[in-house]
């Protein structure tokens, strides 16, 4: 039995009638990664938000999403409580009148006292690469740099302490010694994450299990080294071949 199991997923616009998202079915194991590929409007905030209960009211639901046998889609405080979410613009989910300190204290659901909080928001602080963890904890948002916002970010995912981290393209605003950084903290944390990008070689470092999808329909999901290196759907090959010839253009400009 998987950990988390998509059955049926469909998102219907109530207004235009138009489907958004199609029959989505897909599975991750406990600790593994999965990563989402889809160019822009294919339906990843959607599966995103759909997970996070955060889907506006003019769309339908239906299908089934089901964490440790337990369907989620029925129970609005379930899912609400199941995932956290790490996004592209760490700076957007701060707010500006408090310093990072209110932001990781308010994370944490257990119950412990003051000091043990903050003893664990230092240690999560270190987990990330994150040491000067005074100066962290005692700024605002604007002080810190984007790497350093998307660290905290994901500490306070980790203090969060979800079932699920749900990451929308963590990095795509991150330089690439940020973003390399980055990619290791992911690699490195043993939780269950839905990774989100348009980048294929992060996702081909990064995810286990990998879903291709393009207008709201899964073209193709399977492990990685299926995907990357036998993929069977011919949009998977366009992808992989464009993203190909991207990189050797590139390559041959700074010769
Ligand atoms: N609230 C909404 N009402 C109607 N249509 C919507 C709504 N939200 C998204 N859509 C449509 O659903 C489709 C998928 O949108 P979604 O935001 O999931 O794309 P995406 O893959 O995340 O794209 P991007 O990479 O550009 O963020 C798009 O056609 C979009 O216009």
């Amino acid at each position: 039995m998987s950990y988390l199991q998509i059955n049926n997923l469909t998102i219907e616009n109530k207004t235009t009638k138009e489907i958004l998202l199609n029959n989505i079915n897909l599975t991750i194991d406990k600790n593994k990664i999965l990563g989402i590929i889809g160019e822009s409007g294919s339906g990843k905030s959607l599966l995103c938000k759909t997970l996070l209960g955060i889907l506006p009211s003019n769309l339908k639901v239906k299908g089934s999403i089901k964490l440790n046998n337990i369907e989620l889609l029925e129970n609005s405080k379930i899912i609400k409580n199941s995932f956290s979410i790490i996004l592209q613009e760490a700076m957007n989910a701060f707010n500006p009148l408090y310093k990072i300190k209110s932001h990781m204290l308010e994370s944490i659901q257990i119950p412990l006292s003051k000091e043990k909080k903050i003893e664990l928001c230092k240690k999560t602080l270190k987990r990330v690469g994150l040491n000067n963890t005074e100066k962290i904890l005692t700024s605002y948002a604007h002080e810190l740099s984007g790497g350093q916002l998307q660290r905290v970010m994901i500490a306070i995912a980790l203090v969060q302490n979800k079932h699920i981290i749900v990451a929308d393209e963590p990095t795509s605003s991150l330089d690439t010694i940020n973003q390399k950084e980055i990619i290791e903290i992911f690699k490195n944390l043993k939780k269950t994450i839905i990774f989100v990008s348009h980048d294929l070689a992060l996702i081909s470092y990064l995810a286990d299990e990998v879903i291709i999808l393009k207008e709201g329909n899964i073209k193709e999901k399977s492990t990685k080294n299926n995907i990357f290196y036998k993929p069977k759907n011919s949009y998977t090959k366009f992808l992989l071949k464009t993203q190909k010839n991207l990189s050797e253009g590139f390559i041959s400009c700074l010769k």
